[in-house]
């Protein structure tokens, strides 16, 4: 069986990245999330363990310390890192996965998964970026500021990504990014991986 593929989604925040994953999600409902551990304090309506699994200081260092994180980044005063031992399974079993992390932490994943599909979220431009911080109205005028100036930082390692997508419209960012999957799906080089594995299961029988 192939094993599934591994999504990377990054995008700076405010691009819609949470917005255009749970719709992705909907429509897609064999597509599974990563639920990433974070440090920083939930916002209001999110729920531990499914928006993120909130975590003091003390207990982030401690999945470091067990290598229990994926991959993990300081962004803006707080750590975030993907849970491995969920990523593994999920991909094991077949499944797709879709992370939704920021550009360091996606930028180590690519080192361990060279053969994920790293999917970069570009906004219509940093006027609307920042009314869409603005609008969701979840973070302080300083956050914003610091947000938006990572936020341009961010945008120039688009060149490390497979693709780009534009958030013009949720629904076409989303259709974009499935046809990204359909077409990752239908890689020669999986298949050829996929057979060479059966050749050489046969010759050991
Ligand atoms: N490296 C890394 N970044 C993450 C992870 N989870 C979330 N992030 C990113 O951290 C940044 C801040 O996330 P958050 O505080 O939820 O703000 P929002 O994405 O703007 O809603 C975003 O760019 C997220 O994609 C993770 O597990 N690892
Ligand atoms: N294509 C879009 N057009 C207009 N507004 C959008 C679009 N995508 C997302 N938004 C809005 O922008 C804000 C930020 O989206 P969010 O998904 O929280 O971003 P991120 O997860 O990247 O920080 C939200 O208020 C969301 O409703």
């Amino acid at each position: 069986m192939n094993k599934g593929l591994l999504i990377v989604l990054s995008g700076p925040s405010g691009v819609g990245k949470g917005t255009v994953c749970s719709e992705l999600r909907n429509k897609q409902n064999d597509l599974v999330y990563s639920v990433s551990a974070t440090t920083r304090v939930p916002r209001q309506g999110e729920i531990d363990g499914v928006n993120y699994f909130f975590k003091s200081r003390e207990q982030f260092q401690d999945m470091i310390a067990r290598d229990a994180l994926l991959e993990h980044a300081e962004y803006v005063g707080n750590y975030y890192g993907t849970p491995r031992d969920f990523v593994e399974r999920t991909l094991a079993s077949g499944k797709d996965i879709i992370l939704e992390i920021e550009v360091q932490g996606a930028l180590k994943v690519k080192e361990k998964f060279p053969q994920g599909v790293f999917v970069f979220l570009v906004p219509p431009s940093l006027d609307e970026l920042k009314h869409r911080i603005t609008g969701r109205g979840t973070e302080n005028s300083d956050v914003i500021d610091s947000r938006m100036s990572v936020a341009v930082q961010e945008m120039s390692l688009i060149r490390y990504y497979d693709y780009a997508v534009v958030n013009d419209q949720i629904d076409s960012a989303c259709h974009r990014i499935q046809s990204i999957i359909t077409a990752e799906h239908c890689r020669k080089d999986r298949f050829i991986s996929e057979l060479e594995s059966v050749k050489e299961a046969s010759e050991k029988a």
